[in-house]
């Protein structure tokens, strides 16, 4: 649609200069000039072309210079021009269209979608950010997909991405679980017992808040713990690694097998100490100010919030301090024209003291930081068990998905046509979850209904998968069949239900380019269920391979690959696995 566009721009531009040169009229390149619009109703054409910026050249009246133009463009266009009052309105021809799309589908393929609206920026995303007391839950698995599939549609529209994982990995709630393990451990291991890193540690983590239910002196243990490690004790020190490895290594598996994945990890350990010079000098500076306790805080005033404490009367770091350091720190490692943090929205005030800050110190790029906040996830109450009754366990609710699939497969009897029932139900038990995850906007609080999730009927995941894998299976059998002797013929796709096909994969980069510019993944999410939804509608009303006539045939099979093509080119962005046969 693109390419159509910008080949109509020459013909309006060629156009005009000739109407300039024969009035002897010295007139600038009007292609810069040209203003492409798009016409309030589809019956008024395709694009308009409003000829306001060149009555200066010609002395005229836009209406006049638009009866002209419009005269002059003869017959030999790929379409039909008609003036209304001063614009030239152009209803493209579908051929043209379906010749032009099809065409650049089929040269770009898998790079079809990747636009260069973003070309030249920088961009780090920070996302997950999970402490290593306990494993990952549902909140997690919003926080990991939109972070992963932002990042993958910023990158589709030409920006270089560093994707970045901080890990909170100290702090008195790690001391919790060690302790715990200290305490009631006996030497067991995530390799003696059989259970995974992250699980066996948040066992832990649940084992102290029960002992410190009953005992008293619990805290105090676990602060003196936290005093031990940060003066360097070794034991501590041994054990905290033992117990970090465990829980990493568990994160990952799951990081893993949700096709999420990190460019780099900074860990709190090694970040929570800066922050503490950059506060100082600013108190130096006088952009911050010492209260009477002795705390170093920033008045907010000019922000309409309170004061806000950067540094403790005891010369400690609060949350925001180590965000300082590792901001700063993290343009010195990557210098990123934006820094997104991919981050709950109760956190929506730290986030605004942090900009605020890091913009009161001078630096520049502190006004291209953005919290890509999201709103809380849920299940449906009493719907599924979870762990420890409040949060929902990220691998238990995956596994229990993939159950549900593997049900389903049977009842279908499926499983002999299935290569590997395993694979092909954990891909789609990810499909429906990301999908689901993906197709409200991030800031909207949701209910994943894992049941509506995984239905194959509707505006979810496996739906769309359905729809690739139909395709892919009418290709192998079109591949495999006598189908010879056809030619493709664009004046052939006359329905209705064709130039709606052909008008979405044509908008899909813009779409891109919208999800990208907003930071929001629903807005592919919701193109593939349009794309996916009239391709079953196109299926539906004209036979592909149930046909006699050879032409035909091959014409709207090239219309069907260049929708899978899309399809998948879209999948890739929300993180939604193509699958060949469900
Ligand atoms: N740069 C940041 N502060 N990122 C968010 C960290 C989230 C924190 N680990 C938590 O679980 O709440």
């Amino acid at each position: 649609m693109q390419e159509l566009k910008e080949q109509w721009k020459d013909i309006i531009a060629a156009s005009l200069k000739k109407a300039a040169a024969q009035a002897g009229i010295e007139m600038d390149d009007p292609r810069t000039r040209i203003i492409v619009e798009t016409p309030p109703k589809p019956e008024m054409g395709d694009l308009a072309f409003p000829m306001f910026p060149f009555a200066r050249d010609f002395r005229k009246a836009p209406p006049a210079i638009a009866a002209d133009i419009a005269a002059s463009l003869g017959s030999d266009i790929p379409g039909e021009a008609k003036t209304a009052g001063p614009y030239i309105n152009i209803f493209i021809s579908r051929q043209a269209v379906f010749q032009s799309v099809l065409q650049s589908v089929g040269e770009k393929k898998d790079d079809y979608g990747r636009t260069g609206s973003l070309k030249g920026e920088k961009v780090m995303i920070e996302f997950s950010s999970p402490n290593t007391n306990k494993p990952l839950h549902l909140g997690h698995l919003r926080n990991d997909i939109l972070g992963e599939s932002t990042a993958r549609i910023l990158e589709a529209a030409g920006a270089e991405v560093m994707k970045v994982n901080l890990i909170n990995n100290r702090g008195v709630h790690i001391c919790k679980s060690m302790l715990a393990y200290s305490k009631f451990g006996k030497g067991e291991t995530p390799e003696s017992t059989g259970v995974k890193g992250d699980h066996f540690v948040g066992d832990y983590y649940v084992k102290y808040n029960n002992w410190a239910k009953e005992d008293s002196s619990a805290d105090g243990q676990a602060q003196e713990m936290l005093k031990k490690w940060e003066d360097g004790d070794s034991a501590t020190r041994e054990l905290w690694k033992t117990m970090n490895k465990w829980t990493l290594d568990g994160i990952n598996q799951t990081y893993e097998k949700t096709d999420i994945s990190f460019d780099r990890f900074y860990f709190e350990s090694e970040t929570y100490l800066s922050g503490k010079d950059i506060v100082l000098k600013g108190l130096e500076d006088g952009h911050f100010y010492k209260d009477d306790d002795g705390s170093i805080r920033l008045d907010m005033s000019d922000i309409g919030l309170d004061t806000k404490v950067l540094l403790r009367g005891d010369g400690t770091s609060v949350y925001v301090t180590q965000d300082l350091g590792t901001a700063i720190a993290r343009h010195g490692d990557f210098p990123f024209d934006r820094l997104i943090y991919v981050v709950g929205n109760e956190q929506e005030y730290h986030f605004k003291v942090l900009f605020h800050t890091l913009k009161k110190l001078g630096y520049e790029w502190a006004d291209q930081l953005y919290h890509l906040s999201y709103g809380m996830v849920n299940l449906p109450e009493g719907k599924m068990k979870s762990r420890e009754g409040t949060v929902v366990d990220a691998d238990d609710l995956l596994a229990q998905l993939e159950e549900l699939v593997v049900e389903e497969i049977k009842t279908k009897g499926r499983e002999e046509e299935l290569d590997d029932v395993t694979g092909t139900a954990h891909a789609i038990a990810l499909g429906a979850l990301n999908y689901y995850l993906l197709h409200i906007s991030p800031l909207k609080d949701m209910v994943f209904n894992p049941k509506e999730s995984l239905s194959f009927n509707g505006n979810t995941g496996p739906y769309m998968q359905y729809m690739g894998a139909r395709i892919s299976s009418m290709l192998r059998k079109y591949e495999e069949g006598d189908y010879s002797g056809g030619a493709f013929k664009p004046e052939l796709l006359a329905s209705p239900e064709a130039w709606e096909l052909v008008k979405l994969i044509g908008a899909y980069p813009g779409m891109v380019d919208q999800a990208a510019s907003e930071m929001n993944p629903s807005v592919i999410a919701s193109f593939v269920y349009e794309l996916s939804r009239n391709f079953s509608r196109f299926y539906h009303e004209n036979p592909i391979l149930n046909n006699d006539d050879a032409d035909l045939i091959v014409t709207r099979i090239e219309l069907s690959k260049a929708v899978l093509q899309v399809l998948k080119n879209a999948f890739k962005l929300i993180n939604i696995r193509f699958l060949e046969k469900m």
